[in-house]
C-alpha cells in the first residue's frame, strides 16, 4: 500500500519532525510513503511530482489544517483517491486525526475499521476550463466601493438577480465555512445540493437558498469587474458566464468510524445545545 503526503505550505519546516514520525509509523506497517515535491523541498527532502504521486498512491494524506485538505481534495480531483486529513492546523474542522493518535488509527485502518464519506464537489465551466471546488465558489465584487448584479438561471428557469457584494455557492461540506459567516445554513455534509448565499445583499428579502444537486446553474455578472474565487484559494477575473453543476466524482474523505458530525460542530464551532 502507498500513501501520498502533502504538507501545509506555511511553516512547513515545523512539520518536518511530525512528518518523519508518521512516515516511520506507516513504514513499520509496510505502507510506502511518498511526499509531493513542493512539500519535500520545503523540509529538505526529495519528493515526487504531485500528479505522479496521486497516480501512484492508494490514498492521499493532508498533513495540515482545513486549507491543506481542501486544496488537496481539489487538486487531486481527477485521481479520485481517498483522502486522510491529519490535523496540524488551527481549527481542523475537516481533518479528523491528530498526529498523536496516528498509530492507533492506522492499525484500525489496516483492519478496515474506517469510514469513507463521499462529499459532493462542484464543477465550474469557465471559458475553456473545468474547475473543481470542494468547499465553495464565490462570485465577488473586486473593489470595496461598488456592488455587483449577479444573474442566476437554472436549467429550468430564471432564478434571481442578486445585488450586493457577492454570492457564495457552497457544497454541503463548505456550508460551515464562508457560507456560515454570511448567514447561510449548516447542511449535513452527506446531503447533496447547492447552497446559494448572498454576501451583503442590498435587499430586505434575499435569503439563503438550497437547490438540488441535479440543477445546472448559469451565473453571469453584469459589471465587468468581478472575481471568481474557488475554495478561497484560486482567483480568476470573471468576464464571462459560468456554468455550475455537481461534479461527476465526489471527494472521498477517510474518517474514524466513531466520528460524529454534531460532536465536531459542538467542539470546533461551539454549536450550542441549549443546556
Ligand atoms: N468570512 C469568512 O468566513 C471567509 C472569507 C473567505 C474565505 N472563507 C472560507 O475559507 C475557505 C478556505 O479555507 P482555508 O483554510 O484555505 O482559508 P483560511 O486560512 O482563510 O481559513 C478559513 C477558516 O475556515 C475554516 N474552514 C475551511 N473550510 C471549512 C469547512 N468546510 N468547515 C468549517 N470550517 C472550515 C478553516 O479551518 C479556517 O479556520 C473557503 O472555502 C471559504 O469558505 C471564509
Ligand atoms: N496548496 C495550497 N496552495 C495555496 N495555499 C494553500 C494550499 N494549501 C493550503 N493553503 C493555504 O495555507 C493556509 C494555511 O493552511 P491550513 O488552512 O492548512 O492551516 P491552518 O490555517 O493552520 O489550519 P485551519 O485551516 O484548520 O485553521 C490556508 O490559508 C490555506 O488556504
Amino acid at each position: 500500500m502507498t500513501a501520498g503526503f502533502v504538507l501545509k505550505p506555511k511553516d512547513t519546516i515545523k512539520l518536518k519532525e511530525t512528518f518523519l514520525k508518521i512516515k516511520k509509523v506507516f513504514e513499520s506497517r509496510n505502507i510506502e510513503v511518498l511526499i509531493d515535491s513542493v512539500s519535500a523541498k520545503a523540509i529538505g527532502l526529495l519528493g515526487v511530482e504531485f500528479n505522479d504521486m496521486c497516480e501512484a498512491a492508494d490514498f492521499l494524506v493532508a498533513l495540515g489544517g482545513d486549507g491543506t485538505l481542501i486544496s488537496l481534495a481539489r487538486r487531486s480531483y481527477k485521481f479520485n483517491k481517498p483522502i486522510l486529513g491529519i490535523n496540524a492546523g488551527n481549527l481542523g474542522f475537516l481533518t479528523d486525526i491528530n498526529p498523536d493518535n496516528i498509530e492507533e488509527f492506522i492499525d484500525k485502518f489496516l483492519k478496515g475499521e474506517y469510514r469513507i464519506d463521499e462529499r459532493m464537489v462542484i464543477e465550474v465551466e469557465y471559458k475553456d476550463k473545468k474547475l473543481y471546488a470542494f468547499n465553495d465558489i464565490v462570485i465577488s465584487k473586486e473593489v470595496i466601493s461598488s456592488m455587483i448584479h449577479i444573474r442566476v438561471d437554472t436549467n429550468e428557469s430564471y432564478l434571481n438577480t442578486y445585488y450586493g457584494d457577492g454570492l457564495i455557492v457552497s457544497t454541503p461540506t463548505g456550508s460551515t465555512a464562508y457560507n456560515l459567516s454570511a448567514g447561510g445554513p449548516v447542511v449535513y455534509p452527506l446531503t447533496e445540493g447547492f447552497v446559494l448565499t448572498p454576501i451583503c445583499p442590498h435587499s430586505l428579502t434575499q435569503r439563503p437558498l438550497i437547490l438540488p444537486s441535479n440543477f445546472v446553474l448559469e451565473i453571469e455578472v453584469k459589471e465587468n469587474f468581478a472575481k471568481l474565487v474557488i475554495d478561497g484559494q484560486e482567483i480568476y477575473n470573471l468576464d464571462e458566464k459560468i456554468k455550475v453543476k455537481k461534479a461527476l466524482n465526489p471527494a472521498k474523505l477517510i474518517h474514524r468510524v466513531e466520528r460524529n458530525y454534531f460532536d465536531v460542530l459542538r467542539k470546533k464551532l461551539h454549536w450550542g445545545d441549549g443546556k
